[in-house]
């Protein structure tokens, strides 16, 4: 957020307040390097009052053998020490959520908040859209900014990518593939879908846990929202009624993000098997969040 001076105002809230306190002195000795002028401190919940938006990225990360959903019940019970002192400030902003298991650690933030769904959004599969742009910007050595593929689904095990829908500027992957077909093979593409989807496992596995994907990402989430941009971005949003009447879940979907949050998810056109693949996800969302005691 420093480098990118995407904001005028950063205030870290977190248990251990002498961690905040040391990353906000670490963050302010670098101000002199930077294009900004942002007032960084830590602070109290009080503060959210007039704040834009709200951060939430506190709570327990994996150990290298944990799935994302082993954290469920100990991150939501931080969750509850945190949301309602949050509205309680008179937060009237938008809630981002990069807690894991994000998609249900969001869909937790709009039960305890009480907000509006669109005010809540998760970084979703954000940073897994980003990790396929750049793998698939190596393979068919292209910038990743003109691939047009997304991951959608679960930020986690059941998460996929609709190939149907995937673009190299605007001509369809699978029309780059059929013309040249002794160059690219479904079995790389899928091979790719799987490094996305193992990549947090290996990072943590070698440095104990993500930070610079996950703070790039949220940084451009921020940015959509405080520029009122209407970018597309692949965030968790609560679903009303989409892919045949999918409802309340809260799931990595692209969606256009805009000053008030979550504006309008855009419905893909999935095939029976993308949509099945999308079910599998939703199940598994729904389920654990059932399971779930607030
Ligand atoms: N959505 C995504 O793509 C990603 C999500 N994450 C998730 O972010 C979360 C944090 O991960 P890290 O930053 O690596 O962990 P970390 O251990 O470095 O930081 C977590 C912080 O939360 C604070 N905290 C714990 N309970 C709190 C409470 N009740 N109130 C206020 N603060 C509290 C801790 O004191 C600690 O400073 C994890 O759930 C992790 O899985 C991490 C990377 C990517
Ligand atoms: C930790 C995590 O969820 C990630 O880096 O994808």
């Amino acid at each position: 957020a420093l480098n990118q001076n995407v904001c005028d105002e950063l205030i870290m809230i977190d248990l251990n307040e002498k961690r905040a306190e040391g990353e906000a002195m670490d963050l302010n000795h670098g101000l002199a390097f930077s294009h900004s002028s942002m007032k960084i401190r830590c602070g109290g919940y009080s503060e959210c009052a007039d704040a834009d938006i709200v951060v939430i990225c506190a709570g327990a990360n994996q150990k290298p053998t944990e799935s994302r959903l082993q954290l469920l019940q100990k991150n939501a019970v931080v969750f509850s020490s945190i949301v309602p002192k949050v509205v309680q400030s008179g937060f009237e902003g938008i809630f981002l959520v990069a807690t894991n298991p994000v998609d249900i650690m969001t869909r937790v933030t709009y039960e305890l908040s009480g907000f509006n769904a669109s005010k809540i959004i998760g970084t979703g599969t954000t940073l897994d859209t980003a990790r396929l742009r750049y793998l698939l910007g190596e393979y068919f050595e292209v910038d990743p900014r003109n691939i047009h593929a997304y991951v959608i689904g679960e930020h986690g095990d059941s998460e996929f990518v609709p190939w149907s829908q995937a673009l190299l500027a605007a001509k369809p992957l699978k029309d780059v593939m059929r013309d040249n077909p002794k160059s690219y093979y479904m079995e790389e593409l899928e091979q790719i879908s799987d490094d996305v989807r193992c990549a947090a496992h290996k990072i943590i596995e070698a440095k104990g846990a993500t930070y610079y994907g996950i703070g790039m990402s949220i940084v451009r989430i921020v940015r959509a929202i405080l520029q009122d941009e209407n970018s597309v971005l692949t965030v968790s949003v609560r679903l009303r009624g989409e892919y045949g009447g999918k409802k309340d879940v809260f799931i990595g979907n692209p969606c256009i993000v805009s000053a008030n949050g979550a504006k309008r998810i855009l419905e893909l056109k999935l095939t029976e098997q993308e949509l099945q693949k999308l079910d599998n996800s939703c199940t598994i969302l729904n389920d654990n969040f059932k399971k779930l005691k607030l």
